[in-house]
């Protein structure tokens, strides 16, 4: 089976195209990448950017798309407007089920999107995908909404799907409680999968390695809600397992999953 990642290059290795390649090979699906930027990154921060133009990040796009039978696509880091319009012109006649992670802001605070680019990502890239997996300060941001409490939660979902996205997780790492649940939503309905909330500060690259994750098991043919819950295992083991690498927000530990061979429990619920 294969993946692409279309993302920004973490040097550090816990987030962006390297977190995404290695929760693809953890899963068993083979990860081709596009890159659209390269971070000068660590445990610590973003310390530069430099983003590839436009026109080579279809030329990477393009080469693979016409030689390799991808089954699914993500996008983390697109960086400006005239990526995500690159990417979407290539992808727009193609029928594979893209997963945008809407990446905006580093957990340093460094930005990984501009804000002119927030535009191009309601108009033109959601309304291609499949599905969107934001956080919870990247849904306030494509909605306008400041987002505190389930209903809040609803509204966003319902404005993200009214943007043409077929499936929205909003992902719950940033709201307090004793879980973290994402929420599954689409036109008229939604699923929830939730973990104990780990006390942890080595949360680098979480959401990066969450949408790989579901990704992955996408193209591995799960059906979609399988996807979520085993995704779920993947990222709760990732995150439990710490492997204390670095000064700051350390990465997650994408070898766990596999060493325990997914033995987590994930409760789930369907209203
Ligand atoms: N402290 C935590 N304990 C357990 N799961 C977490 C924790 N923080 C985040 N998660 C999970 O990690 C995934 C990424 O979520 P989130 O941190 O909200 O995304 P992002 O990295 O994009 O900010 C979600 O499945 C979320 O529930
Ligand atoms: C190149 C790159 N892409 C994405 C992230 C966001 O990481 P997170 O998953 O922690 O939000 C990052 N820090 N760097």
């Amino acid at each position: 089976m294969i993946a692409c990642t279309i993302a920004g290059s973490d040097s550090g290795g816990g987030a962006g195209i390297q977190a995404d390649l290695k929760t693809f090979q953890e899963l068993g699906v083979f990860g081709t990448s596009v890159i659209t930027a390269l971070t000068a990154q660590n445990t610590l921060g973003v310390h530069g950017i430099s983003p590839i133009t436009s026109s080579f990040v279809q030329r990477q796009l393009q080469a693979i798309l016409t030689d390799f039978d991808v089954k699914a696509i993500k996008t983390g880091m697109l960086f400006d407007a005239t990526i995500i319009e690159g990417v979407v012109d290539v992808l727009k006649n193609t029928s594979i089920p893209l997963i945008v992670d809407p990446v905006m802001i580093a957990k340093g605070g460094a930005n990984l999107l501009q804000q002119q680019a927030v535009r191009a990502m309601q108009e033109q890239l959601m309304p291609i995908a499949f599905m969107c997996t934001p956080n919870i300060p990247e849904a306030e941001v494509l909605t306008g909404r400041t987002i505190r409490t389930q209903q809040d939660i609803q509204a966003a979902a319902n404005d993200l799907l009214a943007l043409g996205v077929q499936y929205v997780v909003m992902k719950g790492g940033h709201l307090e409680g004793l879980h973290a649940t994402d929420i599954l939503f689409w036109k008229g309905g939604q699923f929830s999968v939730a973990t104990p909330r780990i006390d942890t500060k080595d949360t680098h690259g979480t959401g990066c390695t969450f949408s790989a994750a579901i990704t992955a098991l996408l193209a591995k043919g799960f059906p979609l809600q399988e996807a979520i819950i085993e995704a779920k295992k993947f990222i709760h083991l990732a995150i439990s397992h710490p492997l204390h690498i670095g000064k700051g927000h350390g990465p997650t530990n994408h070898f766990a999953y596999k060493q325990v061979q997914g033995k987590c429990e994930v409760m789930t619920h369907e209203p």
